[in-house]
């Protein structure tokens, strides 16, 4: 059994890996019998994992943490500066391209931050932005200006605004679709024949999704990508 783990910038996720399958994993209840090796990848405070990475030593299971290189296998990082591309984009990549071979992606990870990253058939990770994510948007706005306020019940959706916090949330929503949109363009610049497979990640990623007919979510992406860098890695 595999213990897997993604540090975000708002939240630490777990999960343990059995049978093809992720299990919810206690942190701080861990089944370390069971645990063979502990795979993570960190892009926020990796204090967070001081604890567990201690308990994991004194239990002689070997932990191995993502980094992201030029390539792997025939994915082929968009960075001259590998080392400054998040992990977490380049698991969530590593995820698309193993589970949609030969198929343009755009991948979406909306947490903290929103990335849209984009990848062509062959797995050439064209590049990609980094967007405040939702809740960022809406609180640099309220925080920043005197009369933009959020009621806390209004929900994110595509409709133009007719009172404030309607168009502050839709503004938020509307800005993030509108790069997707974006990101499309790259890949039919590329005369890619195929459909573009949209795949979204990340605590707002099933929202996001329900906008893109066609599109699909995947909670598990970085953690898939996690297993995959590590099976990739080591046959390598
Ligand atoms: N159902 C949900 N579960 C978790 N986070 C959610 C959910 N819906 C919206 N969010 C928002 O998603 C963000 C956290 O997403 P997550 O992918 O865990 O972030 P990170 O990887 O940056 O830690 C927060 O802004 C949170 O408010
Ligand atoms: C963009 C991110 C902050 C997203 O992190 P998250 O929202 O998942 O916490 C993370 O991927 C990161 O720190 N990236 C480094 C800069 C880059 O990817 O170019
Ligand atoms: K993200």
């Amino acid at each position: 059994m595999r213990l897997l783990i993604d540090v975000g910038n708002t939240s630490l996720k777990a999960v343990l890996w059995h049978n093809e399958q992720a299990q919810p994993a206690d942190i701080n209840n861990l089944p370390w019998l069971q645990i063979t090796e502990v795979i993570y990848a960190c892009v926020g405070r990796s204090d967070l994992l001081n604890d567990i990475l201690v308990q994991a030593a004194s239990n002689n299971i070997t932990c191995f943490e993502a980094k992201v290189t030029k390539t792997l296998g025939d994915l082929v990082c968009a960075y001259e500066h590998v080392g400054n591309l998040g992990i977490d984009r380049w698991l969530a990549l590593i995820a698309g391209f193993t589970l949609y071979p030969n198929t343009a992606c755009i991948v979406v990870d909306a947490g903290t931050a929103t990335t849209i990253d984009v990848l062509n058939s062959e797995g050439l990770h064209l590049g990609g932005w980094i967007l405040p994510g939702l809740d960022l948007m809406t609180s640099s706005l309220t925080q920043n200006t005197q009369r933009v306020f959020d009621d806390g019940k209004t929900p994110f959706t595509n409709e133009l605004g007719k009172n404030t916090p309607n168009g502050l949330k839709n503004g938020a929503l509307v800005a993030t679709i509108g790069a997707i949109e974006q990101a499309k363009l790259n890949l039919t610049a590329q005369k890619t024949e195929q459909a573009t497979q949209i795949i979204f990640a990340g605590g707002y990623g099933s929202l996001l999704q329900q906008q893109f007919a066609g599109s699909i979510f995947d909670s598990l992406l970085v953690m898939k990508g996690l297993n995959y860098w590590y099976e990739l890695t080591e046959t390598v």
